[in-house]
């Protein structure tokens, strides 16, 4: 029987490193993208409706476009197409990752309404060939899907998974307003006019297949790092913060504003959390852990 409702839950993600080279003559940069997933998360429902139909809650709901450009709605649109059938469907999205904040919540929200709608729809799409829909989608989308850790290369789409040998513990500084991700990555451009071609560390993901919370911190790197500190300078402030407060390491995460803070424990991140918090220098501290699983249905 054709279920009548689907929820899918959704992680966000940061970028163990991230390494961008020079700007490719179709806009996008090439990346050793290290992927992870951590346990904050949207929930996509969609139901049976007369036409396409966006909801959406949750603190930054009314920064989410709730048009046919939002990524969900996109999804479920390409998914129809490919299958020849109408995309009658009402989405809503439960968010919780921050909007523009770069944890991809967008493709976040796209990988989930895609699995949604193809069981809501029994379309019955390969694994691959939702991987296909993903990477027209964005670049982030593919690893929305499959979560974990995985390494992306090309412009971020195609994925290696990568083994994790333990848990993480994160803490994350949500800022107030966004930050445009083309934006950052153009002062990247202003900033590393060589950019050299990119590659994944070894001995990061050596620390990650190991678990080892302290060789990761050392290895940890993100290129968008400095434009984003470039177009947004009060996110050092934040960073120094939560160092303080005892941190193994402190990054901007993807293209930011959204600052990542990698934690010895459960006990250090909470430490780090209620400090970040008090310190005035950021708009939440949310600790979490990572990594975890993709897009997951729960109910249909
Ligand atoms: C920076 C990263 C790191 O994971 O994520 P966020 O931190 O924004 O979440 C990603 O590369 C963002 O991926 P995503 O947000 O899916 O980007 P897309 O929709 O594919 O592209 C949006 C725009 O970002 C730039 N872009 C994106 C990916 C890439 N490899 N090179 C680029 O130059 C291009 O200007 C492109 O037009
Ligand atoms: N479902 C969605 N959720 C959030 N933003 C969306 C969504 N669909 C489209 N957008 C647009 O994408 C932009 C980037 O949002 P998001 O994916 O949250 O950030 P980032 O790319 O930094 O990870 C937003 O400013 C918004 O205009």
């Amino acid at each position: 029987m054709t279920p009548r409702t689907v929820t899918v839950r959704v992680p966000a993600k940061v970028n163990t490193q991230l390494s961008v080279g020079p700007a490719r003559p179709d806009g996008f940069h090439d990346l050793a993208n290290v992927f992870l997933a951590v346990a904050l998360h949207d929930t996509v429902t969609v139901t049976p409706a007369d036409d396409l139909r966006i909801t959406c809650t949750g603190p930054d709901a009314a920064q989410v476009p709730l048009d046919r450009t939002n990524l969900a709605a996109r999804a479920a649109e390409l998914l129809a197409a490919r299958h020849g059938i109408e995309p009658r469907v009402h989405i809503h999205i439960d968010k919780d990752i921050p909007v523009a904040g770069g944890m991809a919540g967008g493709s976040a929200d796209a990988a989930g309404a895609l699995l949604a709608c193809d069981a809501l729809w029994g379309t019955g799409a390969s694994q691959s060939q939702l991987l296909d829909i993903c990477a027209e989608l964005g670049s982030d989308v593919p690893f929305s899907l499959v979560g974990g850790a995985a390494l992306g290369t090309g412009r971020g789409e195609r994925l290696t998974p990568l083994e994790v040998g333990g848990t993480f513990h994160w803490v994350f500084a949500v800022a107030d307003g966004g930050l445009s991700t083309p934006a950052v990555y153009r002062e990247f451009d202003r900033l590393t006019p060589d950019a050299p071609e990119p590659a994944a560390a070894p001995a990061l993901l050596d620390a990650l297949r190991t678990g080892d919370a302290k060789a990761l911190a050392a290895t940890l790197t993100n290129d968008l790092q400095a434009p984003a500190l470039s177009l947004r300078p009060s996110l050092a402030e934040t960073l120094a913060a939560g160092t303080a407060a005892g941190a193994l390491a402190a990054l901007v995460s993807g293209s930011g504003p959204t600052t990542a803070f990698l934690c010895a424990d459960a006990e250090a991140a909470h430490q780090v959390a209620a400090a970040l918090t008090a310190s005035g220098t950021c708009r939440a501290a949310r600790a979490t852990t990572s990594p975890a699983p993709g897009a997951t249905v729960l109910t249909d």
